[in-house]
């Protein structure tokens, strides 16, 4: 059974990828990632960032997170990161999705012993 930090860095790490102008990235890393089966996953956030500072952010700004619970980090600088949405043409197995590269500080929930991430709750 996959643990829910390896699942974090199946659904949210690439930090050796990097878009660029690649409009097909999220098109295959979805797929790739396997976040298109059984549906086409909505919204996903890419980190363009080593693994170890990703994990530091458990270490950095307690926050509280969208659902409530107490236990959410914002990192405290700026990350390189790919927002990829479901485009209105998207029809189910054939997931379609828009690619937009930003900069922005994440957050994300962490918990367990290591206290690491895993979910990512928003980008600011
Ligand atoms: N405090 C917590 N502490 C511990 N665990 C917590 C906590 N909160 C939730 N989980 C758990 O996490 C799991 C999970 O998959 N949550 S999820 O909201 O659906 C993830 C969102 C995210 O993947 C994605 N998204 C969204 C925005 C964006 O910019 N970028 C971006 O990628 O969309 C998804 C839906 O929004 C679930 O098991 C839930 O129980």
């Amino acid at each position: 059974k996959e643990s829910r930090a390896m699942k974090f860095q199946r659904q949210h790490m690439d930090p050796d990828g990097y878009p660029s102008n690649n409009s097909n990235y999220c098109n295959q890393m979805m797929r790739r990632r396997n976040m298109t089966e059984g549906r086409c996953k909505p919204v996903n956030t890419f980190v363009h960032e080593p693994l170890v500072d990703v994990q530091a952010i458990c270490l950095q700004g307690n926050i509280t997170c969208k659902n409530g619970k107490p236990n959410c980090h914002k990192s405290s600088s700026s990350m390189n990161i790919t927002d990829c949405r479901v485009t209105s043409g998207s029809k189910y197995p054939n997931c379609a999705y828009r690619t937009s590269q930003k900069e922005r500080h994440i957050i994300v929930a962490c918990e367990g012993n290591p206290y690491v991430p895993v979910h990512f709750d928003a980008s600011v």
